[in-house]
């Protein structure tokens, strides 16, 4: 596929491509992209890890219509975000988005199931790069290009 990367979303030259482990568990299901407690998000669950792909699907609903009868950007994002999330996950350590690129390449109808791939193209530092695509029916619908940032536990720290 052609990247998405802007200069932003790129690795620099000797950024390395760790193995992915197997997800630990979250520890929490309130997340709107992978919470079971979570009543209106997507709940995409980790489905597999091709190498260093993991897959992952959502069907889409009338609540996440943007125009009628067509999924929301936003929604297609998140769940982009959750999937380039969840590899950051299996990266072994604790990563936020700090940067999201989507591109939106055709409409998504109500009803269609988006299959999701992510993978990274490098690390450095604290810095984790990103992508991934969305195909539905086979086409690609979705892609996108993140640079997450690794933060320390205290981050999630609940807040009043
Ligand atoms: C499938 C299911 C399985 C289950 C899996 C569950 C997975 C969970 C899924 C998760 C769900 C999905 C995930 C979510 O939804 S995560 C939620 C959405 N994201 C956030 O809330 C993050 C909010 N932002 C922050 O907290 C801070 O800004 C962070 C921590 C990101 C950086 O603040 P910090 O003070 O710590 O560091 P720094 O500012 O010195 O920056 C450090 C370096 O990074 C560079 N930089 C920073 N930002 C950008 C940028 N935008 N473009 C380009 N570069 C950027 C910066 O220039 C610097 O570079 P350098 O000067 O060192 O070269």
């Amino acid at each position: 596929m052609t990247t998405p990367a802007s200069a932003k979303t790129t690795p620099p030259t000797g950024a390395v491509v760790p193995a992915l482990k197997e997800p630990p568990p979250t520890e929490y299901d309130g997340c709107f992209g992978c919470g079971d407690q979570a009543s209106d998000g997507i709940r995409l669950k980790h489905t597999g890890l091709d190498g260093k792909v993991a897959e992952t699907a959502f069907t889409v609903v009338e609540a996440h219509q943007g125009a009628p009868g067509l999924a929301h950007g936003g929604i297609l994002a998140a769940a982009l975000d959750e999937a380039l999330g969840s590899v950051a996950w299996m990266l072994g350590k604790r990563y936020v988005t700090g940067r999201l690129e989507t591109d939106f390449l055709t409409p998504v109808p109500v009803g269609s199931t988006v299959q999701l791939r992510a993978w990274c193209t490098g690390v450095d530092g604290r810095k984790a790069y990103l992508e991934g695509e969305g195909h539905v029916d086979g086409k690609l619908a979705v892609r996108a290009a993140a640079l997450f940032i690794e933060v320390p536990e205290e981050h999630f720290e609940e807040r009043p």
